[in-house]
């Protein structure tokens, strides 16, 4: 509630607004019966016709002005929780944004995209129940009773016992509903998983013939969410028949008492049929409020999910006065760096690992699969904090520089190339908006993707679906490349992005790449050795260890690892070759 709350107070003139039309309202719900028993009983009764005009001449009055207290109360209420839902999305956004992927390995993906979307959605739906009627109804319920103590003593009894027993219900669905609703939540998390992964390995499930296989996994946790939704809503659904019944014997007792009473003399007719009103305001208000009630731990559920991404710490943060301007650029020192990933074992994956890279040099690493190499280079732009040791970046750890200036010295193309929604050129200009049309083709054509770009009717403004699903795995590959061109940074980290080429492209692209790279430092991660066997040093991993540096030709002579690499790559010819 607090985090609803903190949302809603910011929008203060809406809500006093709304508090204002929730007066309305009750001036047409209440005013109504009392003006109705008046002209009953001055008017009718007494065959005078004069209290019949005025009183009903008042009942149109009224009626209009509860008529703009509801269209505003719809209005400001819609125009807040539509605030509150947007505000609360954008905060979530913009926290996922700063998460480390530590963080992001801990929610989920699939988890982090319910609670943005739906948790979201539920917490709109309980707060759109709350503007409406959770100020309106307990002063509907207290101005109610207020009249129908006002209006007969002797029938208010019948009321007031049965509010305890309804409350009771109320609270005890609440308290039932609450983990009831928790699961709800955790099995469309399941549902969103699950899909997720499906859709984007839609192929390999073709590929391998597994539909059933999936079918039968989505069923399952499809039903899962279905078995606890029907749980839930069926015990909502049985308190709605519950109150009825509570309502229907008060309705019965009044109407017998009060038939009694108007026998004796004691209650006019109209005074009967205004306190009959007046019930069902009471009954109807607290059974409104008993829905908002019953909708709160559901919602509080999902507030729950959602400031758990708001409240949770981010790993990776800067230190008050970051460093923004360096001297030198692209002056790269690893000192006996360690690094465990996050979880119950946390044994490191890299373990002291020295090296150093200067402007003008290219570095590379190699090593078998899973010995660390995408690990080691992550931790330069901080996807990950070093667990022991330093990296230093022009002279400062990059744990003390601001972040954006950090990552603004890095050129950095992934194993796996991300490109987004949207045209080439404005995927190209994603690290550099102001680049122009010209820098854009030469990045391109060191990228050796000017020719496929040139040769689509809309060059640079194709447009590219989804994730760049309209091209092959090479030419996202040629774009990211050039889309880290574009930049001009001081470092270059290229994590296995060649590949996806060819043998031909891989190697002119890299010499294309030469004349660009001359004063930067370039880092180079790959499987095969012709891509990196020109570099200035080539860092051998294993199992998170260096175990050797040195030029190509240094280290098939003294390394026996890299000589098995290389061995199992090349052909004689190829290895006795000077480079
Ligand atoms: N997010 C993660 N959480 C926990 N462990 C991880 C994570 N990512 C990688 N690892 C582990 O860290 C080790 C190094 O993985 P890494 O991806 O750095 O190796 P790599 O040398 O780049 O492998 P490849 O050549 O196959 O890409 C592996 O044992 C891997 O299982």
């Amino acid at each position: 509630m607090k985090l609803m709350w903190r949302y809603t107070i910011r929008y203060k003139k809406l809500l006093f607004w709304n508090f204002i039309c929730v007066f309305g309202f009750i001036l047409i719900e209440l005013g109504l019966p009392t003006l109705l028993g008046q002209i009953i009983d001055k008017g009718i009764n007494q065959h005078i016709f004069g209290p019949v005009w005025q009183f009903g001449l008042l009942m149109v009055g009224i009626c209009l002005i509860g008529l703009i207290g509801l269209i505003g109360l719809a209005y400001t209420g819609s125009r807040l929780t539509t605030n509150i839902v947007r505000d609360m999305r954008n905060d979530i956004f913009k926290q996922i944004m700063q998460f480390s992927h530590s963080e992001y390995g801990e929610f989920g993906v699939s988890s982090l995209i319910t609670r943005t979307t739906n948790d979201a959605f539920q917490v709109m739906q309980f707060m759109t129940q709350v503007l409406r009627t959770g100020f309106m109804t307990p002063m509907m319920i207290v101005a109610s009773a207020f009249m129908i103590v006002r209006t007969s003593q002797s029938l208010s009894w019948i009321v007031f016992a049965a509010i305890p027993i309804l409350l009771a219900g109320v609270v005890l669905i609440g308290r039932i509903s609450e983990p009831m609703s928790a699961e709800q939540q955790r099995n469309l998390d399941a549902i969103n998983l699950n899909l997720r992964e499906n859709l984007t390995g839609i192929r390999v499930i073709r590929a391998f013939v597994r539909e059933q296989f999936q079918k039968l996994r989505f069923r399952k946790v499809n039903d899962d969410y279905s078995q606890s939704s029907v749980r839930l809503f069926t015990l909502v659904a049985l308190a709605q028949p519950g109150f009825s019944f509570i309502f229907n014997i008060v309705f019965v007792l009044i109407i017998w008492q009060g038939a009694v009473q108007i026998d004796t003399g004691n209650l006019a007719v109209g005074t009967l049929i205004a306190f009959i009103e007046y019930i069902f305001h009471v009954l109807f208000s607290f059974m409104l409020f008993a829905s908002v009630f019953m909708m709160y731990p559901r919602a509080a559920v999902s507030a729950n999910r959602i400031e758990k991404i708001l409240n949770a710490p981010i790993n990776i943060s800067e230190k008050e006065d970051s460093v923004t301007i360096t001297e030198t650029q692209g002056e790269l020192v690893f000192d006996n760096v360690s690094f465990a990933y996050p979880g119950p074992t946390e044994s490191p994956v890299i373990r002291d690992v020295s090296f150093q890279a200067h402007p003008g040099e290219t570095v590379a690493f190699i090593g078998s699969t899973g010995s660390g190499k995408s690990t080691l280079i992550q931790l330069i732009p901080r996807f990950f904090d070093v667990t022991r040791g330093a990296i230093k970046l022009d002279g400062y750890d990059v744990r003390d520089y601001q972040l954006k200036a950090l990552r603004q010295k890095i050129g950095f193309i992934p194993q796996k190339a991300v490109l987004f929604t949207g045209t080439i050129a404005e995927n190209l200009r994603y690290g550099n908006p102001n680049a122009t049309d010209a820098e854009l083709w030469a990045a391109l054509k060191i990228a050796q993707a000017d020719t496929f770009v040139a040769e689509k009717p809309d060059g640079l403004q194709t447009y590219l679906a989804e994730g760049g699903s309209n091209l092959s795995g090479g030419q996202k590959q040629r774009l990211a490349i050039a889309r880290a061109i574009v930049r001009r940074p001081a470092l270059y980290i290229f994590d296995d992005s060649f590949s996806a080429l060819d043998y031909k492209t891989d190697a002119t692209l890299r010499s294309a790449l030469k004349p660009i790279t001359k004063a930067v430092t370039v880092l180079i991660v790959a499987q095969r050795v012709g891509t990196i066997r020109s570099a200035d040093r080539i860092v051998v991993l294993n199992e998170g260890q260096v175990v050797g540096i040195g030029t190509h030709q240094t280290l098939l002579k003294d390394n026996e690892i890299y000589r098995a690499i290389a061995a199992s790559q090349l052909s004689q010819e190829e290895l006795d070759e000077k480079y």
